[in-house]
């Protein structure tokens, strides 16, 4: 039996632009995912994700005892919910060219799921490097970052950046522009998270500012601008200590990037009323600055505040379900047990 977990994250800018080769900053933050891969006999896969709920759905049977009733789930439900596991799946078999390789997998979190906060990167990465393992096939993290790209890519209808799968994996604050994806040294930055309690479609948040950006020129113009914010946001960082704690200076200047960034996301039609009212609250709080991250939709924002206040003011506004400090994951996906 073999364990993996790999963080979660929040974008300090950039995402959605990031999808057309502008670059963006993730920064991984300690809410992991975690993936238990078991090898079967057979060529089998059962899933075991708890964290999983269907809406809805409705159950059929004759009445004679002892017979299993039909249980009619729609497909493409199904298909959303296991998507990213049986990807993860795919990509292992394919890594250790074990394409009839069975196994038992579970799959916990504490990433809310559709939220913003890399859910489906994480339970890819876990997920990958537990089934390879488990197969003796371990991968380096270059190669693990990569493949768990590709299975996001392809639940994700050819809709995905590196960014959430590469940060993911490497943990810290990564830079991704297209296919070039580096570490970069970041300093601890007081992270503040508001969850609306709800979610967002990532692929049909992507497909939105796609069709946005190809329809007028000035929403293809906005997404151009996100590069830019993102370009001066890392030469504020480059120039930082990362040893030590950010200066008020650099906190300031950040977070007037990040509320740059939520207009611009704004603009281009993936906030909701709840992402934007936890913004305000988190600024009206004092927060240095405040965006929503992810894809949107609805889920969560991330503030800068290193005092209390942010916390307190979100965990009282309307439509904020929990609000939470989250502090960097310096280590991405990791063996709990081998
Ligand atoms: N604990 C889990 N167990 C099984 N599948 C999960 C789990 N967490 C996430 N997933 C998969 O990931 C999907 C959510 O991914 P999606 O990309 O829409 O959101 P996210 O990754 O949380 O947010 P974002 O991509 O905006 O950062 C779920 O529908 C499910 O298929
Ligand atoms: C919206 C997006 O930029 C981030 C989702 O966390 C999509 C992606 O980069 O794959
Ligand atoms: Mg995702």
């Amino acid at each position: 039996m073999t364990v993996c977990e790999a963080p979660g994250k929040v974008y300090l800018f950039g995402e959605h632009a990031v999808v057309y080769g502008e670059p963006a900053v993730p920064a991984a933050i300690e809410r992991r995912a975690t993936v238990t891969a078991e090898p079967r006999d057979d060529d089998h896969v059962r899933v075991e994700a708890e964290d999983l709920s269907l809406d809805g759905f409705t159950v059929e049977y004759a009445g004679g005892r002892g017979e299993r009733p039909d249980i009619d789930v729609p497909t493409p439900l199904v298909e959303a919910a296991m998507g990213y596991v049986d990807a993860a799946v795919e990509q292992a078999r394919e890594a250790a060219d074990a394409p009839d390789a069975g196994f038992d997998i579970t799959v916990q979190s504490d990433i809310p799921l559709g939220a913003g906060l890399g859910s489906s990167a994480a339970v890819v990465v876990a997920g990958i490097d537990a089934a390879t393992r488990a197969l003796g096939e371990p991968l380096d993290r270059r190669e693990l970052a990569e493949r768990a790209y590709r299975a996001e890519f392809e639940v994700q209808d050819g809709q995905a950046s590196r960014a959430d799968t590469f940060c993911s994996t490497m943990g810290g604050a990564v830079r991704v522009a297209g296919d070039d994806c580096e570490p970069i040294d970041a300093p601890n930055l007081p992270f503040v998270v508001g969850f609306d309690g709800g979610a967002g479609d990532t692929g049909e948040l992507v497909a939105g500012v796609r069709e946005l950006r190809a329809e007028h020129e000035f929403a293809a113009d906005t997404v151009e601008s996100i590069g830019d914010l993102v370009r001066t946001g890392e030469a504020l960082l480059a120039e930082a200590d990362a040893e030590s704690d950010p200066e008020p200076a650099l906190l300031a200047e950040l977070g007037e990037l990040m509320d740059f960034n939520h207009g611009l996301l704004a603009a281009l039609g993936v906030s909701a009323r709840s992402l934007d009212a936890m913004v305000w609250a988190a600024r009206d709080a004092g927060a240095h600055g405040a965006k929503l991250t992810g894809a949107g939709g609805g889920g969560c924002i991330v503030a800068l505040d290193e005092s209390d206040a942010t916390e307190t003011a979100l965990s009282f506004t309307q439509g904020c379900e929990e609000a939470f400090r989250a502090e960097l994951a310096t280590e991405g996906v990791r063996v709990v047990e081998p």
